[in-house]
């Protein structure tokens, strides 16, 4: 998504991950509202999102209606299917109702603990798109991986799988994630410039299979131990285009650091 003048508008996304039950997910928002309202942040300059488990959507959309927040929110996963006998699965279509804008496919997470492969994350992503969400497509490499110098070519792998068979426009409205694992939850931030190489090729892939005009307009965030402290380096290289946060989104002012990260910079105060 780019903004009137052609630039990619940055996205800060909170991944809850398994945390927070819907009465502390009203408190977490109100609470990351207030913050960035006190401080007079510019959504339309850095847009803010928080991704919570489902049993918090519907709470969090009351909030944000209510109040007319205009922090954004989404899902961490959607079934492939329409709706049915799938004990357990939550739709897009169902997502979409709730007034989701975002929903994640391809989290290392899902891919690890439940199994999820380069297929299903390419299902989950055309199911989102149908009904009108935006993906958050995750991409990324473990430590193995990494070591061997494998990186790149292991992401771009991840994202051809998960962006087959989608048309160009599609393409243009997914956000991509590049979430190194070794980096998730570790403490252990990559550098901005291992980010930077990384988005970058991404940016490069896309231009190559789709079009100039689609890679400059899809935005690609970096995720993995992002922390207020380390935002500013990140969103200074030139392809990367907001952050993917897990733990610090939990907190609201380690969150609401990192969603001003350009006033930070500048020097405002905190
Ligand atoms: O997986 C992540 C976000 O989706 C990153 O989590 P952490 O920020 O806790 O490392």
């Amino acid at each position: 998504m780019a903004d009137s003048t052609g630039a990619r508008t940055p996205l800060m996304a909170g991944n809850w991950k398994m945390n927070i039950n819907h009465v502390e997910a009203v408190h977490l928002v109100q609470k990351l509202s207030w913050t960035l309202q006190d401080k007079k942040h510019d959504f339309e300059r850095v847009e803010v999102a928080v991704l919570p488990p489902f049993t918090d959507l519907r709470s969090v959309q009351t909030l944000v209606d209510g109040d007319r927040m205009k922090i954004r929110y989404g899902a961490q996963d959607v079934s492939k299917y329409d709706a049915g006998a799938y004990t357990g699965e939550i739709s897009a279509a169902m997502l979409a109702k709730l007034g989701c804008t975002y929903v994640l496919t391809g989290h290392s997470e899902r891919r690890q603990y439940h199994h999820e492969d380069d297929a299903l994350v390419n299902a989950k992503t055309v199911k989102a798109l149908e009904a009108g969400l935006t993906p958050i497509v995750c991409v990324g490499e473990g430590l193995e991986i990494r070591k061997a110098d494998g990186h790149v070519d292991h992401c771009l792998g991840q994202l051809d799988a998960a962006l087959a068979g989608l048309k160009p426009d599609d393409v243009r409205k997914l956000v991509i994630a590049y979430e190194p694992v070794w980096a998730i939850g570790t403490g252990e931030v990559a550098t901005p410039e291992d980010a930077q190489e990384v988005i970058a090729a991404i940016r490069s892939r896309i231009e190559e299979t789709i079009s100039p005009s689609v890679a400059d307009s899809v935005r690609i965030l970096y995720g993995g131990s992002v922390k207020m402290a380390s935002a500013g380096g990140i969103m200074a290289q030139p392809d990367v285009d907001g952050c993917l946060v897990g733990g610090a989104s939990l907190q609201v002012d380690e969150f609401a650091g990192i969603c001003r990260y350009l006033d930070l910079q500048l020097g405002y105060s905190s």
